[in-house]
């Protein structure tokens, strides 16, 4: 993956899933399967999307004891999937757990997932880190912190809003992988995101790959609007260089 523009597939089946896809026949895409359809599909839409020719983010976001997300890390390794994660609260020592289960998973000769932890969702607004987190510290501050303990533990970067990516390259370095999601195009609704850009912001600020959803599934055309975000991602890029 590079500067990926990643569709988020959260359907509700897998005939859905399938029928967005026929909107992009004969074009490879960064696609993430997440929670909503591993478990309702298992291991076999992976091995469907990677026969397409499409690259992979599973996102699974492990959060569990050490012990417990190396063993589950290490069974993951085995789809050779390109993208994978874990929730940075878990702590150092399971961040660095994952990583070595990871390794030991990775089949000798392939290249590594890339390994990433979601530091705080972007459905959690400011508001809600104090009132529901109890922690009282601003969003930029508590994102960089967590992206600096993430880079601590091995891993290559971090999930965030687009919003604390310059937090997190002055914290971490402008090569530490930066993963947005919380896209809206203009207009869109924000709908349970809290912390959102457009995909053109998210170029702005320095995102490394955007993570898309609803603004591109739920269009009355998908493939138009996947185009629109991706112009809108690539087109800033060239004016920034
Ligand atoms: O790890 C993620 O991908 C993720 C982290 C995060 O902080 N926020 C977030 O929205 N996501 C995922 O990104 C996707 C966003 O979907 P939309 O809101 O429909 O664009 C969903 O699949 C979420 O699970």
């Amino acid at each position: 993956m590079q500067r990926p523009l990643i569709i988020a597939l959260d359907f509700e089946q897998k005939e859905k899933r399938q029928a967005f896809l026929t909107h992009f026949k004969g074009e490879t895409l960064d696609l993430k399967i997440g929670t909503e359809g591993f478990y309702r599909e298992g291991a076999g839409v992976i091995e469907e999307l990677k026969n397409q020719g499409h690259r992979i983010f599973l996102d699974l976001k492990l959060h569990d004891i050490p012990n417990t997300v190396k063993q589950a890390m290490k069974a993951l390794a085995s789809l050779e999937v390109d993208l994978v994660n874990v929730h940075a609260a878990g702590g150092q020592k399971m961040m660095a757990a994952a990583r070595e289960g990871l390794e030991a998973g990775t089949l000798a000769g392939r290249e590594r997932a890339k390994l990433i932890a979601v530091t705080q969702l972007t459905s959690t607004s400011e508001q809600m880190l104090s009132s529901d987190l109890l922690i009282n510290q601003p969003m930029n501050e508590v994102v960089a912190h967590y992206a600096r303990v993430t880079k601590e533990s091995g891993l290559d970067g971090v999930v965030c809003s687009a919003h604390e990516v310059a937090d997190i390259h002055q914290a971490c370095g402008s090569s530490f992988l930066t993963v947005t999601p919380g896209i809206r195009l203009a207009g869109d609704e924000a709908s349970d995101q809290h912390r959102i850009v457009t995909p053109a912001e998210a170029r702005e600020k320095g995102s490394w790959g955007i993570v898309v959803g609803r603004s591109i599934t739920k269009a009355i055309d998908p493939n138009a609007a996947y185009h629109q975000v991706k112009t809108e991602w690539e087109m800033n890029a060239c004016q920034t260089k």
